[in-house]
């Protein structure tokens, strides 16, 4: 596939519960005047719901999800009036398999250029942030399970190496450092 035949991008910024994802998110749909998209509204309520009792989801109530947020986001990228030919999206995307879903599921993947920005912090920070956090229907305890499934990205996902994903280590930084990283890193 050449440059050339790329219309658009979707960024979708990734990590555990309480990671940093619509922090960092909104900072770079603010930088690149682009929309953002927060993956967890996409929920079914279903999903909502079982997430609320502290139940983690399974793979089959996951699939729907990431196909809906892959399409949205790939809509929202290559809509005539968004200038930036960007769209941000949020989710958590834990897994390789989810980040493959994602941009095979997009409207147009051959056309659009997928970046996974992969956000992630001590299992400990996490626990805190989730615990402080108010309004949201994950609690701590779901923290637990999404660390033990983590896949933080690595060898050939690598922008580095050839691939969409960038890793990184939010552990110390400020949301201001985090997001200069993960410019810095895009390679767009
Ligand atoms: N780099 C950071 N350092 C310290 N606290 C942060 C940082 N990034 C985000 N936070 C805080 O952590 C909490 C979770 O952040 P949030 O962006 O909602 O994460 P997520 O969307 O991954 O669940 C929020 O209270 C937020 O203000
Ligand atoms: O920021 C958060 O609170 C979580 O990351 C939240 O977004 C949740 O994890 C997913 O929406 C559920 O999906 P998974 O079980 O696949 O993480």
């Amino acid at each position: 596939m050449t440059q050339s035949l790329i219309q658009s991008t979707v960024i979708v910024v990734g990590g555990p519960a309480g990671t940093g994802k619509t922090t960092t998110a909104t900072a770079l749909a603010d930088h690149f005047s682009s929309p953002f998209i927060e993956g967890d509204v996409l929920h079914p309520q279903v999903n909502v719901d079982k997430m609320s009792k502290g139940i983690p989801l399974t793979d089959d109530d996951r699939w729907d999800w990431l196909k809906t947020l892959s399409q949205q986001t790939s809509i929202a990228s290559l809509d005539k009036d968004n200038k930036s030919n960007i769209a941000i999206v949020s989710c958590s995307m834990l897994k390789k398999v989810y980040r493959d879903y994602i941009k095979l599921n997009s409207t147009n993947h051959n056309h659009i250029r997928f970046r996974f920005v992969f956000l992630y912090t001590t299992f400990e920070e996490l626990i805190n942030r989730v615990e402080n956090r108010k309004g949201h229907f994950m609690k701590s305890d779901m923290v637990k399970s999404q660390y033990e499934i983590m896949e933080i990205p690595e060898g050939v996902e690598l922008v580095s190496n050839g691939g969409d994903s960038i890793a990184i280590d939010a552990t110390g930084k400020t949301p201001e450092q985090i997001n200069k990283e993960v410019i810095d890193s895009l390679a767009l």
